[in-house]
């Protein structure tokens, strides 16, 4: 199994954020995670389809992997998929319409995925499974970064490896939420093939951090 590494810029110094992408980049990171809040779904506040965009223009080659904590998210999705963004994670907990909210992502021409928070069952993807690109299981309660690491979600990413393997279904592994160099081949052991990573990669150095995290994984 290849596992991806995806810095989550929430953990950057937004006054570095081109230098650092630049650095990501020449390290062949492959993506970048942008999670867009609203204060409603979550506490936080943090950017939105405009300042993407901008984003968009520092970096032709990164996938751009937005994870939406926001209560309406069928709002920003065409403003999404014109800034740049390949990829849309929603929440399942803020969508009621779910499987139209994954189909507009499809018909939008991006990547669908789905965020579960720590305490959200995993029987809620059971009826759109065979859509998903991505399953995100939240490893802290989302809004901040710099959480510790919840260690009851590792029996939870082997429970959804169990169940997509059962299912056959073609589905990537996210975990998202205080991971580290501590806890990053056991996520990747029970089952995560896709490694969300914000503060522990931003603080220091990044060329570092790209490549300790890269030797952990091998
Ligand atoms: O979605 C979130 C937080 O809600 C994350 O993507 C954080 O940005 C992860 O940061 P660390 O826990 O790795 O510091």
């Amino acid at each position: 199994m290849s596992v991806k590494i995806s810095p989550s810029i929430l953990g950057a110094n937004f006054c570095n954020l081109e230098q650092d992408i630049k650095v990501l980049e020449q390290h062949a990171v492959p993506v970048l995670h942008l999670d867009v809040m609203d204060g409603h779904f979550v506490p936080n506040i943090t950017f939105g389809p405009d300042q993407i965009k901008m984003l968009r223009s520092v970096t032709e080659k990164m996938e751009f992997d937005a994870h939406l904590m926001v209560t309406d998210a069928d709002s920003l999705l065409a403003r999404l998929a014109d800034a740049g963004v390949d990829s849309v994670t929603v929440h399942v907990e803020a969508c009621p319409h779910l499987y139209r909210t994954l189909t507009t992502i499809k018909n939008l021409g991006m990547k669908a995925g789905v965020a579960l928070n720590p305490a959200t069952p995993i029987d809620t993807i059971k009826h759109v499974g065979h859509m998903l690109d991505r399953v995100l299981i939240m490893t802290v309660e989302p809004g901040f970064g710099g959480q510790k690491f919840i260690p009851g979600m590792l029996d939870k990413i082997a429970e959804l490896n169990q169940y997509k393997q059962e299912k056959s279904l073609g589905f990537s592994i996210q975990v998202d939420g205080g991971i580290n160099l501590g806890n990053i081949a056991e996520v990747v052991r029970h089952g995560a093939s896709d490694i969300v990573i914000g503060s522990s990669m931003f603080n220091g150095s990044l060329e570092k951090n790209i490549q300790d995290f890269y030797a952990a994984l091998k």
